[in-house]
């Protein structure tokens, strides 16, 4: 559905999950990727943060892209209370974010850059997260069995823990996932059309 006319399109990520969305949009792309600093100033507004670091992601490329290519990139992060859930830097931590998020309420946020010779655009998605109350059993059963350290926030609503625990969500699942593939797609037509 996606004519990409001659343009080379760039999937700057680490993420097997941006990965597999992507191809399920029926586009061709191949995948670079960087180490990029995911710092981001501390007076900002937590909301703003993921289209921020798509951003920056982004950048990290532009002066390396050809006239054809596009590059797209995203980040994801998890707000509680006001607050940014990372991903875990071990399984005592990923246990203290899921405990947190039991039986609240939060935020996923994911935004997505697309960099190209002749600028760049960012977009966000924000989603609301309901999540039931978990036992320390349930939490451990998670954290022992998949692979909570990649993930915004400690879990992957595409994992066990999304059957067992996320009650209602308000906004796109993908967007939760990591990619709002909806945003993604209108924005590839946008700029393909608008040349
Ligand atoms: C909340 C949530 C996050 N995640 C994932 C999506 C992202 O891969 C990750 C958040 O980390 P990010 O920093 O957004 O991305 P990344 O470092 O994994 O990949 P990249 O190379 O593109 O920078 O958490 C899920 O898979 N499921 C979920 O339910």
């Amino acid at each position: 559905m996606i004519d990409l006319k001659n343009k080379q399109l760039i999937l700057a990520s680490k993420s097997p999950r941006r990965k597999e969305l992507l191809a399920g949009l029926g586009v061709d792309f191949i995948i670079k990727t960087k180490d990029t600093d995911e710092s981001f100033p501390d007076d900002m507004d937590p909301f703003e943060v993921a289209g921020y670091l798509s951003k920056k992601k982004g950048d990290a490329f532009a002066h390396e892209l050809m006239h054809d290519e596009i590059l797209l990139t995203a980040d994801t992060v998890v707000i509680l209370d006001g607050k940014i859930l990372n991903k875990p830097k071990d399984a005592e931590e990923a246990v203290a974010m899921i405990t947190a998020l039991s039986g609240k309420t939060h935020h996923v946020v994911t935004g997505i850059s697309l960099t190209h010779a002749r600028g760049q655009s960012t977009q966000q998605d924000k989603v609301k997260v309901e999540f039931a109350e978990l036992s320390s059993e349930e939490i451990s059963y998670y954290v022992n069995n998949f692979s909570p350290l990649d993930k915004a926030g400690a879990y992957g609503i595409q994992e066990w823990i999304g059957y067992v625990a996320v009650s209602r969500i308000e906004g796109s699942f993908y967007t939760v996932m990591g990619f709002p593939v909806h945003l993604v797609y209108q924005a590839l037509k946008k700029l393909i059309d608008g040349e």
